[in-house]
């Protein structure tokens, strides 16, 4: 039986969240092997990374999520009892409701709000000194995807619920009041969700057929139940959240943009280009840096032992900057993406293996026309200027974001 090699320290929770997305990939590149063992939060832990981790990973015979999510990331990010820590027919059930919501026409609908919102938008932004665009695109997305969803929300809300939903996005690996602020941001969220669903099942809120909150609040279990209204909330927030923090890639596309001037004319020219130019920003920029599960029963693998109930962690921003994988892995290049060949395991960002059998992220089509939208609009809709400011990309925070927030003056608009 091969040996994994193990981390030195006693816990190596300080020293992931001090080295932040480069955490696995360091210690693979020192130990010479895409797999090694270290103790965080005081467990056992396999961390994996590569194409082959991935397929691995994402194999539901060899692992389940119950438990595989640490509670301060359920408090903050994802809530406790949703899809993300279920198995089996539960998973399936509840995976297949989601699923649902994602048709081609959806996707396209939820990106024409998003780009109508931005639009009706530059105006205000053309009268104004300076906007920075985290946290104004969230402001944009919040709007659209609430009205998407079928969820009501006056304007004097928008503020608020965004501040909210980026709370939560931004404090799952936070100590201290980022942390606190999240929970506090779970709590009140869960709250507001929960009153929805109840309003829509009692009739006194009507949602159009089809919207995310009706299908939700209507939604059966593997069993015939109805979503318990915590659970039904936690499923609202799992389609809101996570749209809002597409405005995180928006940033990131602005920033590529910025570093890479060149490719302006380019993605305006044409679709696959934008497309690439899409794929190369979820691959290059930090958002996730790893996904959690457990052994479901023991096994082994390449020599190595996989003991039954071992937290396993694949680290997906390492995967996606493999050099096994992406030759140059640390230069911006879309091109890469010409002609690409999809790869469910090698282009992680979102998670891998399959969107309706395994936990591979539900929205990455809303993601990626979201980020298409976004696209369109720094290269047709406006012109900017970005003036000096700090545009450095941390890799120890995480979620990581360009230190300004991105900032832009000057705004006019050019359709
Ligand atoms: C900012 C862009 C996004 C990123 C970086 C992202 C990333 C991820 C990741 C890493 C996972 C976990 C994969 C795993 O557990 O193995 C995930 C799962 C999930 N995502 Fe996303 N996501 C994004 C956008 C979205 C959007 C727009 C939606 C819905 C509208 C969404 C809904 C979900 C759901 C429901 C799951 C749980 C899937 C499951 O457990 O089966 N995400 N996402």
């Amino acid at each position: 039986m091969a040996t994994i090699p193990s981390d030195r320290l006693p816990d190596s929770t300080v020293a992931f969240l001090r080295s932040g997305y480069r955490f696995v990939g360091e210690r693979c590149e020192r130990y010479g092997s895409d797999i090694f063992q270290a103790r965080l939060l005081l467990e056992r832990t396999i961390c994996l990374r590569g194409r082959e981790a991935a397929e691995l990973f994402y194999n539901p015979e060899r692992f389940v999520r119950a438990g595989a999510l640490p509670r301060r990331g359920q408090r903050t990010l994802t809530g406790v009892g949703g899809v993300q820590g279920l198995d089996g027919a539960a998973h399936r059930v509840r995976k297949a409701m989601f699923m649902s919501l994602m048709t081609p026409t959806a996707v396209r609908h939820l990106g024409q709000l998003f780009a109508d919102e931005w639009r009706a938008r530059i105006p205000t932004w053309e009268s104004a000194d300076r906007i920075v665009l985290y946290p104004e695109v969230g402001r944009l997305l919040t709007r659209a995807v609430c009205a998407w969803a079928g969820v009501p929300l006056a304007e004097r809300e928008v503020d608020r619920r965004t501040t909210e939903l980026h709370a939560m996005i931004d404090s799952a690996a936070a100590l201290g009041p980022r942390h606190l602020r999240g929970r506090l941001a779970r709590r009140a969220g869960e709250r507001w969700a929960g009153d929805l669903v109840e309003r829509v099942r009692a009739g006194t809120l009507p949602a159009p057929e089809g919207s995310a909150l009706r299908v939700i609040a209507e939604h059966h279990d593997e069993q015939g139940r109805p979503l318990p209204r915590r659970i039904a909330a936690v499923e609202l927030l799992n389609v809101l959240r996570p749209t809002v923090a597409v405005d995180r890639f928006a940033v990131f596309a602005a920033l590529a943009l910025h570093d890479h001037p060149a490719w302006r004319q380019e993605v305006r020219g044409s679709d696959d280009v934008a497309e690439q130019f899409v794929q190369e920003v979820r691959r290059y920029y930090p958002f996730f840096p790893v996904a959690a599960a457990r052994v479901r029963r023991s096994f082994e693998w390449r020599g190595h032992h996989f003991p039954q109930g071992r937290r396993v962690l694949l680290d997906l921003y390492g995967t996606d900057h493999h050099p096994a994988l992406w030759p140059e892995p640390e230069l911006f290049r879309p091109e890469r993406f010409a002609g690409w060949r999809e790869d469910p395991f090698a282009l992680v960002p979102q998670g891998g293996g399959g969107h309706l059998t395994g936990h591979r992220c539900a929205g990455e089509w809303i993601t990626i026309e979201l980020m298409k939208q976004a696209l369109a609009m720094l290269t047709g809709a406006m012109r900017y200027d970005v003036p000096p400011q700090d545009l450095s990309v941390s890799l120890r925070r995480m979620p990581s974001l360009p230190a300004s927030g991105f900032l832009v003056t000057g705004v006019r608009r050019t359709a």
